[in-house]
Parts: C-alpha cells; structure tokens; sequence
C-alpha cells in the first residue's frame, strides 16, 4: 500500500505572541490521535542551522546577508528534516517557516518582497504549509510578556515600528494566503486557545 504523505503545519506570530506556549500542546494532541510527529524549528532544525540560528539571531549583518542565511538554514531544515519526515507519512510541525521571513525581513526590515519571492521559488518550489497557525496580539501585549519573561535577541530588542510592519506583513499574508492560513486572537486565554487550535487540527485530521 502506498503510503499518504503527512501534513506540514507551521506556527507564526511575532515575538511574544505565545507561539512556542501551543507547539507542544499541538504535538501532544496529534500524537494522542496516533499521528507520527516530527517538531523542530526555524531558524535551526538541523545541526548546521543551529549554527546559522546562533549567528543569525546575535549577529549584526546585512539585511540580505540575514534573508540568505535565514534560506540557507531552511535549506537544509527541508532536506533533512521536513520533507524525509512528509515522505513517510509523519507530520511535520515548525517553529515558523517562510511566512516569518516575509514579515521580518520583509515587513519588518522592508527587503524587497520580489528578492524573497525569489528565494522562496529557488528553495521550495513545490513545498508550502498544509495549515500555518498565525498567533495575533497586539504589539504592547507581545511586549510585556517578553519583558516579563526572557532576555531578547537581536530581533525581540527590535522597536515598535518593526513589531508594526511585521505583524501587518503576517496579516496581509493570512489573507493573501486565506485557505493555509489561520489567524489566532492571542490575547485570548491558553485554555480557550487550545480549544479553538484542537477544533482547527480536527479539520485537518478528518
Ligand atoms: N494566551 C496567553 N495568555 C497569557 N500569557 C501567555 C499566553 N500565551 C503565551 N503567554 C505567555 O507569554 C510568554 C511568551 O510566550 P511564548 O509562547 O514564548 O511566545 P512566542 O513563542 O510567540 O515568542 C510566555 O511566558 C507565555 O507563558
Ligand atoms: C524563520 C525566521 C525567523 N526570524 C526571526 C524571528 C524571531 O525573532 C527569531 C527567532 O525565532 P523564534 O524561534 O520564534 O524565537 P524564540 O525561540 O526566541 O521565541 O528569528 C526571522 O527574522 N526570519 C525568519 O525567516
């Protein structure tokens, strides 16, 4: 019997937003309804994109030096981690994907869409999410979870205006993109999320 391929779900948002809060809750509820789930996360996934991910996070570079190694890393995320995991039928789940790149290097740092869609095309061709989740909040709520949480990278130290243009990159790709994509109200609470994320990964089981 042949085997399906497995779907790919990726999880968006800026900092703070509560990504990383619902990724584990998202493996668990898949995997307690016997899907074989592979999780990791961008930029990284892999041993060399743990690397590009310590120099691309604290690094000071160019902008389109930043976009390339964002795609060198995702590169290898595809062909070491995602597609081998889609190819024999497990689902793949990760920590953003190239929608982030549209929205930080491209709304946030304002590179020019057309040299993304480039690279998009160059890296992934024929691989796009089967679901992307986009975890929306206000910027002042992103802020003070951060503060009341971590010490920030070089992106999280990033100003409001940035924080602005990112998240309205990401809502204009949600719509761009409507049938992927689904737009999460994260001020909401993590239990009421949770539900509304269970109701969404049941469509997709069906
Ligand atoms: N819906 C929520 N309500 C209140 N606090 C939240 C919510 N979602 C996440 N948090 C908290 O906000 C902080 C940042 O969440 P995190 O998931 O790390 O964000 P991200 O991965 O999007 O940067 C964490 O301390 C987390 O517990
Ligand atoms: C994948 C990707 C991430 N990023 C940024 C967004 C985040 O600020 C940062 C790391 O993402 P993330 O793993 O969400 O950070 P954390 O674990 O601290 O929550 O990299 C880009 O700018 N472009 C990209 O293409």
């Amino acid at each position: 019997m042949t085997q399906h391929r497995g779907k790919f779900i990726t999880f968006e948002g800026i900092d703070g937003a509560g990504k990383s809060t619902h990724i584990a809750f998202v493996g668990d509820y898949l995997k307690a309804r016997g899907v074989d789930v592979v999780s990791s996360r961008e930029p990284g996934g892999t041993p060399l994109g743990e690397k590009l991910r310590e120099l691309v996070l604290h690094e000071k570079m160019h902008l389109e030096t930043e976009a390339l190694l964002m795609f060198a890393s995702r590169r290898e995320h595809i062909a070491q981690v995602i597609e081998p995991a889609l190819h024999r039928g497990a689902w793949a789940i990760s920590d953003r994907f190239t929608d982030a790149s549209f929205a930080y290097q491209g709304g946030g740092r304002g590179m020019d869409l057309a040299k993304l869609e480039a690279l998009e095309h160059w890296v992934h061709p024929h691989l796009q999410p089967d679901l992307t989740l986009l975890f929306d909040v206000p910027l002042e709520v992103a802020r003070a979870r951060l503060d009341a949480t971590r010490s920030l990278d070089k992106f999280e130290q990033e100003k409001a205006d940035f924080f602005a243009s990112t998240r309205n990159e990401y809502l204009r790709r949600a719509t761009q993109f409507a049938a992927r994509f689904r737009v999460i109200d994260s001020t909401q609470s993590i239990a009421d999320i949770q539900v509304q994320i269970a109701a969404i990964l049941d469509q997709l089981l069906a």
